[in-house]
């Protein structure tokens, strides 16, 4: 069994929860109250900042210029094609990108892209891969799923976009990239490795959950 087929396999409980949460569910019917998709843009924008220096630290530490230039290429990826769509979005409802910039991360917010900035500085490779892997992963599943359950939706048009890129080729084409090395990274590792790799994988999925949680909740700094 390749390591993210193990993975895959731990995480699955908590994955198929996230396609159920009703957050999710609202994105594909279109019928999410638009102030909760605009707390989830702004929360998500801070989020993306942190997180695509996560792929620079991926430039640092890659062992090959291949790998190096796969990582930038996520890097722009991310600030210029993702970043965009919520720049757009934003742009539409009113919203300033200086506005985007300055929303304060709420605790969970801060939790998760704490947690992996820390694995980014402090583990190895393939610890950064594992934790930041259900990011873009999960993404991709939740994308295909709305897309294939809710094509026919009328009102589905509102968050279309946001359907659209997290279901497209090019986005499940730098997932499956990710995949790929951290299988080859991790063949013929030891056990005790694996572990907090997979431990790694579970935490950041579990952020992933509770990330949709806040957005739909409003779960903010309580003083
Ligand atoms: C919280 C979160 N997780 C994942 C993704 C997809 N890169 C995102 N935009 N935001």
């Amino acid at each position: 069994m390749k390591f993210s087929e193990r993975l895959f396999e731990k995480v699955n409980c908590i994955w198929e929860k996230t396609h159920e949460h009703p957050f999710v569910v609202g994105l594909g019917r279109g019928d999410l109250p638009v102030e909760s998709f605009i707390r989830y843009m702004k929360q998500d924008y801070v989020f993306l900042i942190d997180y695509s220096k996560l792929f620079a630290f991926g430039t640092v530490k890659a062992r090959d210029v291949e790998t190096m230039a796969a990582f930038a290429k996520l890097l722009e990826e991310t600030l210029n094609g993702e970043m965009d769509l919520h720049r757009k979005y934003a742009k539409r409802f009113g919203i300033t990108e200086q506005d985007l910039e300055g929303t304060e991360p709420t605790p969970i917010n801060l939790a998760y892209t704490r947690y992996m900035l820390n694995v980014a500085q402090n583990g190895s490779l393939e610890e950064l891969i594992s934790s930041l892997l259900p990011c873009m992963w999960s993404y991709w599943e939740i994308g295909k799923t709305l897309a294939e359950n809710y094509q026919n939706s009328s009102n589905h048009l509102l968050y279309g976009d946001w359907v659209k890129m997290y279901s497209s080729d090019e986005f499940g084409s730098l997932a499956i990239w990710l995949i790929d090395l951290l299988d080859q990274l991790t063949e013929g590792k030891p056990e005790r490795e694996l572990a907090v790799l997979e431990e790694h994988f579970l935490i950041t999925s579990r952020f992933e959950y509770m990330f949709w949680d806040m957005v739909y909740e409003g779960g903010d700094w309580p003083v």
